[in-house]
């Protein structure tokens, strides 16, 4: 079986949602600096541009879980394979994911940095697949919700490949 990618989201939408939202959080955070935690491997790509457009302090670390491995459905088992550099006490932490599906990894991500005594704990995710939610999240900034579909692109991977699409595209299968 092969698979060929057909745009969902292009590049120049990516972006300009991607400023709209950037406003908002400097706005948001006004007078406040913003500890933002990209959640790789996905989230690198956005986690990038829209911190370049974020005019308030930002300082930035990095974390690596995976409940997909190579799959297309969460396994439900999260594994935290790098943990942050930085501790959270009293900081005003962003999360930064490339998609909210299951809800099951940032869940289970929540509830760990919770524990950690951040000053504020929010969630910006570049897309929503709503439909699929298993686990209840509050996102507070979110570029695209997007349907019940599988997308690669902009950080996001099918086994590995895809990520540095500049467009989010949905993967149809072929013989
Ligand atoms: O809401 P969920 O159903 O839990 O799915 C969302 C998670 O799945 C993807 O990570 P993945 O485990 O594929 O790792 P990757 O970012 O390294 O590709 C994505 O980056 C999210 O972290
Ligand atoms: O639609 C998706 N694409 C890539 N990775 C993902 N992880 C959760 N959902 C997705």
């Amino acid at each position: 079986m092969s698979e060929k990618i057909r745009e969902l989201i292009s590049e120049e939408k990516i972006d300009a949602r991607i400023r709209e939202v950037a406003e908002r959080i400097s706005r948001d955070y006004a007078g406040k600096k913003l500890h933002m935690i990209c959640v790789l491997k996905g989230g690198v790509f956005f986690m990038c541009e829209l911190s370049k457009r974020i005019t308030v302090p930002v300082s930035l670390d990095f974390m690596s879980v995976s409940s997909y491995g190579n799959e297309m459905n969460s396994s439900g088992v999260v594994k935290i394979i790098k943990d942050l550099d930085e501790p959270l006490e009293g900081k005003d932490v962003l999360i930064v994911e490339d998609i909210i599906d299951s809800g099951r990894t940032l869940g289970y991500l929540m509830d760990i940095l919770e524990k950690r005594h951040p000053a504020s704990l929010k969630l910006c995710t570049l897309l929503d697949k709503p439909e699929r939610r298993v686990v209840d999240i509050q996102t507070q900034y979110c570029c695209f919700e997007i349907p019940d579909q599988f997308v690669v692109g902009y950080g996001l991977d099918y086994a590995q490949k895809y990520r540095n699409l500049p467009y989010i595209g949905v993967v149809d299968f072929e013989d």
